[in-house]
């Protein structure tokens, strides 16, 4: 790895019982706060994004890094929201977490259909996240160019249930 992801690894910071029990959150804060680790961050995303043609940033910490790497690449970025935020919702998906249940909204008239997105987020756990949002994509009849995370959890396989589709992670526990 090189010296620069060393660093960055070393601002993620461990969070144990949190949001509950059992659970070691990664807590990518003191990174996203850290102008160098944030800069860093995101030119090694921005460096795989160049087929893309808008980023689909998650809510919340995913809005952060999507909107940095969309105007990095020059792109439009829409956001995916958590449930009873959205003025006008396209499409709903309900999924699991590593610690309970979820929904993800896509806004209304954000993506075009024919579209190519970068669906960005912090980290990938059991990969329930990526995929809706992913399945939010192609039911707007766009095309998810790939997935790009700061960190991917191994132990909980979102990779495998991702599988087929492009996912880069910076880092890798
Ligand atoms: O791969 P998965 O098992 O789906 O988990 C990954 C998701 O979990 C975290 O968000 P969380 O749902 O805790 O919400 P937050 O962004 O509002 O903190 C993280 O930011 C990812 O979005
Ligand atoms: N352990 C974890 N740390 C941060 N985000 C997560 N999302 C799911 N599991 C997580």
């Amino acid at each position: 790895m090189s010296p620069e992801l060393e660093r960055v690894s070393g601002l993620i910071r461990e969070v144990a019982d949190f949001p509950q029990p059992g659970v070691l959150f990664r807590d990518l804060s003191p990174l996203l706060a850290d102008a160098e680790g944030f800069r860093v961050v995101v030119e090694e995303m921005a460096a795989h994004g160049a087929d893309a043609d808008v980023v689909v940033g998650i809510e919340a910490r995913g809005f952060l890094l999507g909107a940095a790497l969309a105007l990095r690449l020059g792109l439009g970025v829409v956001g995916v929201r958590k449930p009873g935020k959205l003025p006008a919702v396209a499409h709903r998906i309900d999924y699991a977490l590593e610690y309970g249940t979820a929904t993800l909204e896509l806004p209304e008239a954000a993506l075009r259909p024919g579209s190519r997105a970068l669906v960005v987020d912090d980290v990938l756990a059991t990969g329930g996240t990526v995929e809706a949002a992913c399945a939010l994509v192609e039911h707007a009849e766009a095309e998810v160019s790939a997935v790009s995370v700061v960190m991917e959890l191994a132990a909980l396989n979102g990779r495998g249930r991702l599988a087929g589709r492009k996912v880069r992670s910076l880092l890798t526990v």
